[in-house]
């Protein structure tokens, strides 16, 4: 049973020219987006472009977020990662989706129209309501972190 998110096309292309961003498998947690850009772009070593995807999501239930993730091949093989390296889509979001393009690798790389470029992963959220303590209860780790077990 899925989940209905509202979808707004903003880019024309997609719906014709490119599907709508779906998931390729039954198993599939993430939908690739595509890179809508008015022409082929290359991405020098070391630079980050914003890349529209020609949608918009309203996710609309505070228990739920999106993120943008990395594609593994791109990020693997080509250094095709994200500038914020995870893009995080708040459920009251309303404009347009945009993904940060990073070429943290060492060979240019051309974006071509319409590319699968990024993923979008639709994720549980709790909001937290803090309260405030003097002392937590005691637990095993304690305050130990950052390594202090060690690596093996
Ligand atoms: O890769 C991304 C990351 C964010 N967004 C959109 C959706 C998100 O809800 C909004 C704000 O993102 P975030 O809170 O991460 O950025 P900020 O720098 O804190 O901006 P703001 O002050 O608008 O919250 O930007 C994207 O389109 N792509
Ligand atoms: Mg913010």
């Amino acid at each position: 049973m899925k989940t209905p998110i509202e979808l707004k096309i903003l880019d024309s292309r997609i719906g014709s020219e490119f599907p709508l961003p779906a998931y390729a498998t039954p198993g599939s947690a993430g939908m690739d987006l595509r890179a809508m850009l008015d022409t082929a772009t290359t991405i020098a070593p070391g630079e980050t472009i914003l890349v529209p995807t020609g949608i918009a999501v309203h996710v609309a239930d505070p228990g739920l977020a999106a993120v943008i993730l990395p594609r593994s091949g791109l990020g693997h093989k080509h250094g095709i990662v994200l500038g914020n390296l995870v893009g995080l889509i708040d459920s009251d979001y309303q404009g347009p989706l945009m993904v940060s393009c990073w070429n943290r690798g060492s060979e240019p790389y051309t974006l071509q129209i319409g590319d699968r470029l990024a993923q979008l992963v639709f994720v549980p959220v709790v909001q937290a309501a803090f309260k405030l303590v003097d002392e937590f209860d005691t637990s095993l780790r304690g305050e130990g972190g950052f390594g202090h077990s060690g690596t093996r």
